[in-house]
């Protein structure tokens, strides 16, 4: 399994350690537009190949795709991120830029890739790769969800006071401040509702917490966070390179599921060799499906903005 990861900056190498340290990749290239960046992030990371105990090569290339060629999966973190008082949805003017020319310059030397979209606003950047590639729609993943969940899943832990490993949940809709949906209705403990163990309004306060959790951290760092970012992609990763059918949830195009076309959004998804192995289409109650509505209605603005 060869990666490439474009973006050798706080996102990148978080995506490309992960990948490293969980050994289940034969290569990984990170490509980078600043001279001897991603060579360098690549040889630092080489260099913890004996203290974490991995085999995985990695190796760096200032904007040389030739090195990419025939990567079964590209993750794009290439683009600007945002600083405190932004929104996602501010980035757009650079980062559709950089993500439809190096989307085209991956696809040209490894036409069978995976790609999963990673740069921000990640479900406008998800559909713009759509528009502009012509790759099949299972092979063309946004990652929020993923990170969005795992966010989720902490604040529920903080305000249950038990361990994240007890805990469950999932966040779907769009990758914004207002347009996650944190399913908290459906969130266990062990099997049982969080709903036994919090009341509505502790609940409430958890949704509200997930939605900001990117802004929280980029008020705190001055830029936004890349640890949790960098894990939840090689999870998406691992579980396409180890066809393992786990559900993630993940921005895909809809053509009808769930009563929404023609954008992508973050719904569950089982993840496995082909990338998009299927929608799953779980059941949502009136009030879920009106906020999924809402935030549909709120990307599909953000893609407007697209120049096509
Ligand atoms: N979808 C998600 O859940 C998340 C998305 N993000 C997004 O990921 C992106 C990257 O964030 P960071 O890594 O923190 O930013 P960063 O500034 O640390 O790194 C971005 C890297 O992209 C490189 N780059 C710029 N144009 C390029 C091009 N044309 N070709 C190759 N490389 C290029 C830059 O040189 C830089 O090294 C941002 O847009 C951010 O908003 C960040 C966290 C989570
Ligand atoms: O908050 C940001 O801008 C970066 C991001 O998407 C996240 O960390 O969720």
């Amino acid at each position: 399994m060869k990666v490439t990861v474009v973006g050798a900056g706080a996102v990148g190498a978080s995506c490309a350690e992960y990948i490293a340290i969980k050994n289940f990749a034969s290569e990984v290239v990170i490509l980078d537009i600043k001279e001897g960046f991603a060579e360098g992030k690549a040889m630092d990371l080489m260099q913890t190949a004996s203290l974490n105990g991995f085999d995985t090569k990695i190796t760096g290339s200032t904007n040389d795709y030739t090195k990419t060629a025939n990567s079964d999966v590209c993750v794009i973190t290439s683009g600007i991120p945002r600083k405190p008082g932004m929104t996602r949805e501010e980035l757009i003017g650079i980062n559709a830029g950089i993500v439809k020319m190096v989307s085209a310059s991956l696809i040209e030397h490894s036409p069978n890739t995976i790609i999963i979209v990673v740069s921000n606003p990640m479900d406008t950047m998800t559909y713009l790769v759509h528009k502009t590639t012509g790759l099949p729609k299972n092979r063309i993943i946004g990652m929020g969800g993923a990170l969005d969940s795992a966010r989720f899943k902490y604040r529920l832990a903080e305000a249950l006071g038990a361990p994240i490993s007890d805990v469950d949940g999932m966040v779907i809709g769009g990758h914004s401040d207002k347009g996650m949906v944190p399913l908290t209705r459906l969130a266990t403990r062990n099997s049982v509702p969080v709903s036994e163990f919090i009341s509505e309004e502790r609940l409430e306060q958890v949704k509200q917490d997930t939605k900001v959790g990117g802004a929280t951290l980029t008020g705190l760092l001055g830029t936004s966070a890349w640890y949790a970012p960098g894990a939840a992609v090689s999870g998406m990763v691992q579980a396409i390179a180890c066809d393992t059918k786990k559900i993630f949830p993940c921005s895909t195009l809809l053509e009808g599921e769930f009563g929404l076309n023609d954008l992508c959004i973050g719904v569950p998804v089982v993840l496995g060799k082909n990338g998009i192995e299927s929608i799953v289409e779980i059941n949502l109650s009136d009030a879920e499906k009106s906020h999924l509505e809402e935030s549909a209605a709120g990307v599909s603005k953000t893609n407007s903005l697209l120049e096509l």
